[in-house]
């Protein structure tokens, strides 16, 4: 099975995660995208959703499935979102597509996290993948000094093609720090909150997923934590 296959059927499991009636939080990502578009079919069981991003946002209304502002909305089911990596015990690296922040946002409001992810993101030790780091623009050279006291390589995301830096639905920027080894998660999450300037930080540690369906090529593994 291709990695499009597998993300094509944890989006599917991930249907009988939808509570009918509530309003359901939806992640970013290519995965997320396969969910949406599983979501599309059942729409009128649900009574909307919230999305992490703007690009979320934009295909649930193109498939007909109300968008709710997080300010409007008193309770979630569940959310559910992709990862870049995740551990055994539901630890996550995300970020990958810039939307951390938001993602962390609406997570937080959910009663349960769904992560759906082909088998390539189950990892021993969060760290390969480069760990994002929103922050405020203006404290960017300051927040990079900082994380490389910890040990890993920050480096500026930049625009497709561009020296330019990346911009995030926020105004904020990301930054990528390389060489992490992350062998205890909770720890490196609250240090990185303390930073100044920072807004978000890609581990989902303190409050991992609930719940992992893993797409393998002996079909979708169910992890619970
Ligand atoms: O955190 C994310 C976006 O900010 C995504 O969930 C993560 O990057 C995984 O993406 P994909 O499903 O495309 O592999």
């Amino acid at each position: 099975m291709t990695q499009d296959e597998l993300k094509q059927a944890v989006a599917r499991a991930a249907i009988d995660y939808v509570v009918d009636g509530e309003i359901i939080g939806v992640g970013t990502g290519s995965t997320a995208n396969f969910f949406i578009d599983e979501l599309a079919r059942i729409k009128d069981r649900i009574k909307g959703t919230v999305a992490s991003s703007e690009a979320t946002a934009s295909r649930l209304r193109g498939h007909g499935i109300p968008v709710f502002d997080l300010n409007d909305v008193t309770s979630m089911a569940v959310y559910i979102d992709g990862a870049d990596e995740i551990t055994a015990s539901g630890a996550m690296i995300k970020g990958g597509g810039a939307a951390l922040t938001r993602e962390k946002i609406v997570a937080s409001v959910a009663q349960k996290f769904v992560c759906i992810a082909d088998g390539s993101k189950l990892v021993e030790t969060l760290g390969k993948f480069p760990l994002p780091v929103e922050v405020i623009p203006m404290a960017r050279a300051s927040v990079m000094r900082q994380l490389a006291l910890l040990g890993g390589q920050p480096r500026l995301r930049t625009k497709p093609g561009s020296d330019d830096a990346f911009i995030t639905d926020n105004g904020g920027e990301i930054i990528d720090v390389v060489g992490l080894s992350i062998t205890d998660p909770v720890a490196l999450e609250e240090r990185i909150n303390q930073i100044v300037g920072v807004i978000a930080v890609g581990l989902f540690a303190r409050a991992g997923a609930n719940v992992c369906l893993l797409g393998t090529s002996e079909g979708v593994k169910t992890l619970t934590f």
